[in-house]
């Protein structure tokens, strides 16, 4: 039976071994964090995810996922680790990459095939990532082992039925390694599978889908500030824009989060001068959370000593993840205007930092009960469209604020029945 380690047992890594065990790989999950290997051997998932959970207890049980503590020998090595954003410097900081090259070339074989999921910088899988295999191992790409880059473009809320349905590319060293990725993949992706010149090909189509929503969403924010300008709804104009067949404008948000859309147009300007557009994009969205703040002042007047609870600090609605949130970067916006803030959001649990702490300025957040967060508050913004928010029961919660002013930033509420209980109610 073909063997396949995953290195990485992350959002991404976790359901991409579940899924591929469950197609027949003899799949060896392997995690540098002992406690996520733990969770998994275990046969739970530290992931929200529909359906994850369940499928890992499954392939624990039937023994078609392991867990090592090790790296071990397999034909396949998958690389799912993370490929984190340096702020200051604005580059992709691929440590991880590469202790993972490390890792595989340690036990690398002539004949194993290697292939990297990570989203990473055009040149990287040539680059640094083949040159510390070849390092480790001793052993050549494309000569002795094959070696191809298929980025992962699964979205989180939906990933088990994405991983099966979405088209993928593959991008080899040469003919024989896209052939032995595009072999791994076969039995478990109903959509196409593509192969690209190279894996630079491959990384950068990968950046580019990422940098063209971004763009997209910037537009959107723009026709959110522009709409509130003539007093129309931007949401109004956006659909009916979007009954045109060529146009497809995405939704303005408080800012857009997750550790992707906000951080692949930077990679794309690793090696290049050429990034403009995608640059004040980036801008644009960043600056959201600034715009929102401006739009509670608009019916509270000056935020000092206000009570403001922001609901929703995950980067979206219906999953768990915090990273590069719009929520808690509103909280720190509006904090640093003067708010009392308070933030609660169903899917986190625990305290969350909304990166002033980090400068020795307020401390973290708390996490509140939707009650604890919105008593005696003056003011709640959505911040991300959980299901939760849809069902809130406007009158229960207007009942124990001070003041009833709400903003939607993310079309989280059912808004009439907000305006119904005599809220003011705003949206993007
Ligand atoms: N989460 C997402 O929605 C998507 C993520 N990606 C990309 O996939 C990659 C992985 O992202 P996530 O799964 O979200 O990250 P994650 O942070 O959820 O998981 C990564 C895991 O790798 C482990 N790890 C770190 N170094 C390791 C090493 N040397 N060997 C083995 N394990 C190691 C960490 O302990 C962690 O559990 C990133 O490059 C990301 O940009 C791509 C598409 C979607
Ligand atoms: C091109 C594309 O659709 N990429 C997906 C994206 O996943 P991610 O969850 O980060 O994307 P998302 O749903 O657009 O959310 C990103 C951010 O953008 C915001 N957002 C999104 C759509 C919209 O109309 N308006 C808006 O403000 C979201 O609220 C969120 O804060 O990035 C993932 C990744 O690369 O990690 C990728 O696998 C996914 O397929």
């Amino acid at each position: 039976m073909t063997s396949v380690c995953v290195h990485g047992l992350g959002y991404i890594g976790l359901p991409t071994a579940a899924v591929l065990a469950d197609a027949g790989y003899e799949v060896v999950g392997y995690d540098v964090d002992e406690a996520v290997r733990e969770i998994v051997r275990g046969g739970d998932s530290h992931v929200e995810e529909p359906e994850l959970a369940d499928l890992v207890a499954e392939v624990r049980e039937s023994g078609a996922l392991t867990v090592a503590s090790e790296v071990p020998v397999a034909d396949y090595h998958l690389v799912c680790v993370p490929t984190p954003f340096d702020a200051e410097t604005r580059e992709a900081d691929l440590r991880y990459v590469r202790a993972a090259a490390e890792g595989v070339g340690e036990v690398l074989r002539a004949g194993d095939a290697v292939v990297l999921e990570s989203t990473v910088p055009p040149g990287t899988t040539t680059g640094e990532f083949c040159e510390t295999l070849a390092a480790t191992s001793g052993l050549d790409s494309g000569a002795d082992f094959s070696l191809a880059h298929c980025p992962e473009t699964v979205l989180p809320g939906d990933m088990l039925a994405e991983l099966r349905a979405n088209d993928r590319l593959v991008g080899g060293v040469d003919d024989a390694s896209a052939e032995a990725a595009r072999a791994l993949y076969d039995p478990v992706v109903e959509g196409e599978i593509s192969v690209v010149p190279d894996p630079t090909t491959a990384e950068f189509a990968k950046l580019i889908q990422n940098t063209y929503r971004d763009v997209n969403v910037a537009l959107a924010n723009e026709v959110a500030k522009l709409a509130d300008d003539y007093g129309v709804s931007s949401r109004a104009v956006i659909e009916a824009a979007n009954d045109h067949p060529r146009v497809d404008l995405l939704r303005p948000g408080p800012g857009v989060g997750g550790h992707c859309l906000p951080v692949d147009p930077w990679f794309l300007g690793r090696d290049s001068d050429s990034l403009d557009l995608a640059a004040r994009a980036r801008e644009i969205n960043d600056g959201m959370p600034s715009y929102v703040a401006d739009r509670v002042a608009r019916h509270l007047g000056s935020l000092d000593g206000r009570k403001v609870a922001v609901l929703g600090v995950a980067y979206k609605g219906n999953v768990d993840d915090t990273r590069g949130s719009p929520g808690l970067a509103l909280a720190d916006e509006l904090r640093s205007r003067g708010a009392d803030v308070t933030v609660q959001d169903p899917h986190v649990t625990g305290t969350v930092d909304d990166g002033v702490a980090a400068d020795g300025g307020d401390p973290a957040l708390e996490l509140e009960s939707l009650v604890g967060a919105t008593r005696g508050a003056d003011a709640l913004v959505a911040t991300a469209a959980h299901e939760e928010y849809g069902a809130l029961a406007p009158g229960i919660v207007t009942d124990r604020m001070a003041d009833e002013v709400v903003v939607d930033a993310c079309d989280a509420l059912d808004r009439e029945r907000w305006r119904g209980v005599g809220a003011t109610v705003e949206t993007l």
